[in-house]
């Protein structure tokens, strides 16, 4: 059965054999290739699928077969695309293609007839690839009713359908010549009439058997669209995921494009640096072609250099070779002079021996200095007595008066020895004088400071007795004076600024020491320094180089029992090698003081400060040893009980230090007299210094003097204990018989003139 087919057109479907797998439609490859809705193009599907020979081959290989489909059409969306082509199996089993090739028309092929496999497009010609195309309608009329054994369809068309006889209505024609009969003629007309009669039944025949025809066609299209609907669901569902894919090839697309961007990116910066680093290599170039350009100038110029130089140098070799004329006459001068430096160093041997003899003399000669320095000292008195007046000083100078013109002092002679003391306002009748004149004193000491000696030219008086420390003697240097006289400037002198002058006798003899015990260096004397430094203050001995915290009591010992040398218990020693050691320990010791001047007011002023200084002495050569003590004693300001006025603990302290100090003075009256028990052991201080005072000891003793006139009481008193202990040494010089002639004249006091003339005499 054929149907009217529209003519395809530019559509051609070739169809060999087509698996019932070819649903699945071949990979699209780029997206570049899909259609977009409203793109116009020529598109061509390849379905490909597999056919088995036939079955009476059994090496029959799988054939690939194809379906090729083109077309050119608009393709309005993507969904259109899964029409395009669908397979399903009829219920025969036969399989049939259906190709939608655009909206409303299909190609149809209806596989596993016996017939030539066509496609029966509407209308068009559709044959197998590379033959001519078949009309359908004449393949349809050669099998008919071949597929399924049924009747083709009847032609939906009524153009299409057979063509009846017309019935002659009016009678006037026959059936069968189309002869008209006569009117008269009834039986032909009745023949006529049987005839059109039959071959209206026959018409009636064909009409019901068309009208079962069609109900079965109608059927077969309902059936036919159920299947195209289920298709067109599956190739919906197929789009989708085609569209999945496609979306997920465009996301792989992206990212392949990001990752194209990030190699681009990459690409240009590495361009970049490759740019930058040849603009580098550019710079490089230029300052290495500069430099070359300078160096070539520079070899140039040492070219020219070397040039010259090979001129100097040929001028050197003539002067060489001078020179060297001049060296063998040298080398043979030199050879005369060996023979003088043969004779020399016997001349260098001798002298050398003589050294040796002259540096023994000179360590005999050491000796001898230190046995008549000892002796001049001692002639100089091994107690002397100096007195220090210090100048005026801020409100005690009053207006256009020279600091150092004290109006009631005067020192007349040219010596230095002596000191006039004049009151000048209420002379106390009853007040014994030394001159004889009232209200004039006269004083005479070892050496008289007034007010204008510096420091330095105190300490030239003392140095020779610092000698003596290093020489192994016991020294002992006292400051005695009221308070304010000057007694600690003159121990320790006075801080200002780096003001070397004001340096006190503690520092200078530190210094001296140190110098001297260098240059005794060359002649084999090494020394140690050991320093320590401690107050008595109300008879306890207190540690000024300790902690400053300690309540530890010291004791004062005796070192051995047959020895007079002592020590105290606890005290702190320290060794220095260096003077800066000292000054450090000297500020620790003021600070130790400051301390303990914040707990009792103006301590400094009533206590004892002794700075002792052992020094140990070694010959290396002759092995000799020496040990000295130098001890630099601060006493404390003396103060005259009825003047003072003190009371409670300040009377106990002036009673304390009135105590000691009249105990000093009668030890060195138990000295100078030669007396067989001296009193050490009555006061700390002079337990302390016993091995310092007497025998070989060398004592001094400073007394200073405030220039205030309304000090003049104790200035006097003062001076009056300063004379005691210097006439106490000169009794000590003189003969026994002498002393006792003296002291029985019952003199209540021993003038200045008296004693004067005896010792001159
Ligand atoms: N020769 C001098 N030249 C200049 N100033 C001096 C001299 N002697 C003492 N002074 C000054 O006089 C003041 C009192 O002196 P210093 O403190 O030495 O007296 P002191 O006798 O030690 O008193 P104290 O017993 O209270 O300790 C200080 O300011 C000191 O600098």
């Amino acid at each position: 059965m054929c149907c009217q087919r529209e003519p395809l057109g530019t559509k051609s479907v070739n169809v060999a054999t087509v698996r019932p797998t070819v649903s699945k439609l071949p990979a699209l490859t780029p997206r570049s290739r899909l259609p977009t809705p409203g793109m116009k193009q020529k598109q061509t599907f390849s379905i490909c699928g597999e056919k088995r020979k036939a079955s009476g081959s059994p090496n029959a290989a799988d054939k690939k077969i194809c379906l090729n489909l083109s077309m050119s059409s608009d393709v309005s969306s993507a969904s259109d695309l899964s029409t395009v082509s669908s397979l399903s199996r009829t219920s025969s089993g036969s399989r049939k293609v259906t190709v939608p090739v655009s909206r409303g028309k299909t190609v149809s092929r209806v596989a596993g007839t016996n017939g030539p496999r066509t496609i029966a497009p509407r209308g068009a010609a559709v044959g197998v690839a590379g033959k001519r195309p078949v009309p359908v309608a004449s393949t349809a009329r050669k099998a008919p009713g071949g597929a399924a054994g049924r009747p083709p369809p009847r032609p939906a068309s009524s153009t299409t359908r057979p063509p009846t006889t017309k019935t002659n209505t009016s009678g006037k024609a026959g059936v069968g010549g189309g002869k008209k009969r006569a009117a008269w003629d009834l039986k032909g007309r009745l023949q006529d009439m049987e005839a059109a009669m039959t071959q209206l039944l026959k018409q009636k025949e064909n009409l019901e058997m068309e009208t079962c025809t069609s109900g079965d066609r109608l059927a077969q299209m309902e059936e036919l669209n159920n299947k195209l609907q289920g298709a067109v669901v599956e190739k919906d569902s197929e789009a989708q995921s085609i569209q999945q894919r496609a979306a997920r090839l465009q996301q792989q697309l992206r990212d392949v494009e990001d990752e194209h961007d990030h190699k681009v990116k990459k690409l240009q910066r590495d361009i970049s640096d490759a740019e930058f680093e040849r603009a580098t290599i550019t710079r490089q170039k230029e300052t290495l072609e500069s430099e070359l350009t300078a160096v070539r100038q520079e070899a140039a110029g040492l070219r020219s250099t070397v040039a010259s130089l090979s001129a100097a140098q040929e001028g050197i070799r003539a002067e060489l070779a001078s020179v060297k004329l001049l060296l063998e006459a040298a080398q043979e001068a030199g050879r005369t002079k060996d023979g003088q430096i043969t004779d020399l160093k016997g001349v260098v041997k001798a002298q050398n021996e003589t050294m040796e003899e002259m540096t023994l003399k000179m360590r005999e000669h050491e000796a001898s200095r230190r046995k008549l320095h000892n002796t001049i000292q001692e002639l100089k008195g091994n107690i002397r007595v100096f007195c220090r007046v210090r100048p005026l000083l801020g409100d005690e100078i009053t207006s256009n008066e020279d600091p150092t013109m004290i109006s009631h002092m005067n020192f007349p002679d040219d010596d230095g020895k002596v000191v006039e003391l004049e009151k000048l306002n209420d002379a106390n009748p009853n007040e014994s004088t030394i001159s004889g004149k009232k209200g004039k004193y006269d004083f005479m000491f070892d050496r008289v400071f007034p007010p204008t000696s510096t420091q330095s030219i105190v300490f030239e008086e003392i140095s020779q007795l610092v000698q003596s420390a290093l020489d192994g003697y016991n020294v002992c240097i006292f400051a005695y004076g009221q308070t304010g006289s000057g007694k600690t400037f003159t121990m320790e002198g006075a801080t200002d600024g780096d003001n070397a002058e004001l340096m006190g006798m503690i520092p200078r003899a530190v210094e001296q020491i140190f110098r001297s015990a260098a240059d005794l260096k060359e002649k084999g004397w090494q020394y140690e320094v050991e320093v320590s430094f401690l107050e008595i203050y109300n008879e306890t001995i207190r540690d000024l180089l300790g902690n400053g915290k300690d309540n530890v009591k010291h004791e004062i010992r005796m070192v051995a029992a047959n020895s007079n040398e002592v020590a105290v218990s606890g005290l702190t020693h320290v060794k220095v090698t260096t003077e800066r050691k000292i000054s450090d320990l000297l500020r620790k010791a003021s600070e130790n003081r400051a301390v303990a001047e914040t707990k009792c007011n103006k301590r400094s002023s009533r206590s004892h400060s002794v700075f002792c200084m052992k020094l140990t002495g070694r010959n290396i050569h002759t092995e000799e040893t020496t040990l000295g003590l130098l001890n630099l004693i601060d006493l404390a300001g003396s103060e005259r009980l009825k003047d003072s006025g003190s009371q409670g603990a300040r009377l106990k302290e002036t009673q304390s230090i009135n105590s000691s100090l009249a105990n000093l003075g009668n030890v060195i009256m138990a000295l100078a007299n030669k007396e067989h028990h001296i009193p050490y052991r009555n006061s700390k201080l002079t337990h302390l210094l016993q091995n310092c005072l007497g025998g070989s000891s060398k004592t001094l003793m400073f007394v200073n003097v405030s220039p205030k006139e309304e000090c003049f009481s104790e200035t006097l008193n003062s001076l009056r204990f300063a004379t005691k202990v210097c006439l106490m040494f000169c009794f000590s010089l003189w003969p026994k018989t002498e002393l006792d002639l003296i002291k029985g004249q019952k003199k209540a006091t021993v003038s200045y003139h008296t004693l004067n003339r005896v010792y001159t005499n």
